[in-house]
């Protein structure tokens, strides 16, 4: 066997049944089926509509904290159906607030965000109905006593996960469960990381979604499993002509995978443009999109430190922020009383409290 192996190694022609076919296959598909931008973009009605959207985090008033600038300001963004969007950005540009808005979990002005011509936080039937599907970062749950964003685990196989979406073709379930090469047997407590962020991506993808938006999905997939993946949701753009939207810092083998690129920056969306017009990478060269990225990535860090040693200058007073009690990370995390609120509403004494924290 081992002589039989060493010989086939030598020859390239010679079959290899040792290695896994679907890397092969995806590599294959990846080459054969050009990318067709220019013909998707120009179907009817956007997937995905942002008119002027500005966004801030709300404190427990509902009403954005006090002497904070909006997260996003005055976003406009069109997306046809058919198109895959890479939404790039640093840490913190906003990539995961503006993937929540559009899935419908943050509250918007009704007409500022529309998915499939629809209200993406008011008609809940967009994702009800498996028309859009969001896909985020760790599959977690809030368990209590145990705490937040325990990752879902249990002693159940992944076929329960699976089996329990109503009204799925049983023909797209079995290619998403090959493409994803999930174990339906796989116990949900004893999986890798790896193997339940592919149960969750089988989960998501199951129904036939018409927008699709993806949070850095693929961090802990293996190499053959994101090469499988990516030329399935190709695909899926190309024959279904749904709208992805893939937000991620994982750049290998992307490029022949998106049709546009937008770019976040200090709440602002730099550009959103299709490959081809973008200098660097309209050759699909791989690896140009690391080094593009990088180079826009450098100049936004430059400037952001001009920003951040003008705020300096302009020094503000301290403010105390309570802390009052919900769980770090989380929306109304926190209260800020500012001097004015201070006087006004008689705060003062949470100044003094072992629950407070200064800030400036
Ligand atoms: N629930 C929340 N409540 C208040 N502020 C938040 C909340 N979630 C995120 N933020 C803040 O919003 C900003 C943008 O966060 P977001 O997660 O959208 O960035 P990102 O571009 O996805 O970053 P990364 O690349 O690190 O994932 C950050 O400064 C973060 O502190």
């Amino acid at each position: 066997m081992a002589n039989a192996k060493a010989k086939a190694d030598a020859d390239p022609d010679a079959p290899k049944p040792w290695l896994r076919k679907p890397g092969r296959d995806a590599t294959e598909r990846a080459e054969r089926a050009p990318v067709k931008t220019a013909e998707v973009v120009s179907i009817d009605g956007p997937g995905i509509e942002v008119r002027g959207l500005t966004f801030s985090y709300p404190g427990l008033d509902g009403s954005p904290l006090a002497g904070t600038t909006p997260l996003i300001r005055d976003m406009r963004l069109r997306l046809a159906p058919g198109t895959c969007t890479l939404l790039l950005g640093a840490n913190g540009a906003g990539k995961t607030t503006l993937l929540k808005i559009l899935a419908g979990k943050h509250l918007v002005p009704r007409e500022r965000v529309l998915v499939l011509g629809r209200e993406a936080f008011y008609d809940t039937g967009l994702t009800s109905s498996g028309d859009l599907s969001f896909i985020g970062g760790n599959w977690q749950r809030d368990v209590a006593f145990a705490g937040y964003n325990i990752p879902l685990a249990g002693d159940f196989p992944a076929s329960r996960m699976l089996d329990s979406i109503p009204g799925v073709d049983p023909a797209r379930k079995q290619r998403i469960i090959e493409v994803l090469d999930v174990d339906v047997n796989w116990r949900m407590h004893k999986v890798s990381d790896g193997q339940r962020r592919r149960v969750q991506l089988a989960w998501g993808l199951m129904l036939p979604y018409k927008v699709l938006l993806l949070d850095e999905i693929t961090v802990d997939l293996d190499v053959l499993g994101r090469a499988e993946l990516m030329s399935f949701l190709r695909s899926e753009c190309i024959e279904r002509q749904v709208t992805i939207v893939y937000a991620t810092h994982i750049f290998d083998g992307l490029e022949s995978f998106m049709s546009h690129v937008a770019f976040v920056a200090n709440g602002e969306l730099k550009f959103c443009k299709k490959f081809e017009d973008i200098e660097g990478l309209k050759d699909r060269e791989p690896g140009s999109l690391l080094a593009t990225v990088e180079g826009w990535l450098r100049e936004e860090y430059v400037l952001q430190r001009e920003r951040k040693a003008l705020e300096k200058k302009e020094k503000k007073d301290f403010q105390f922020n309570r802390n009052n009690g919900w769980a770090a990370g989380r929306t109304t995390s926190t209260v800020t009383f500012g001097p004015t609120l201070d006087q006004t509403r008689n705060h003062t004494g949470i100044a003094g409290s072992s629950n407070a924290v200064m800030r400036n």
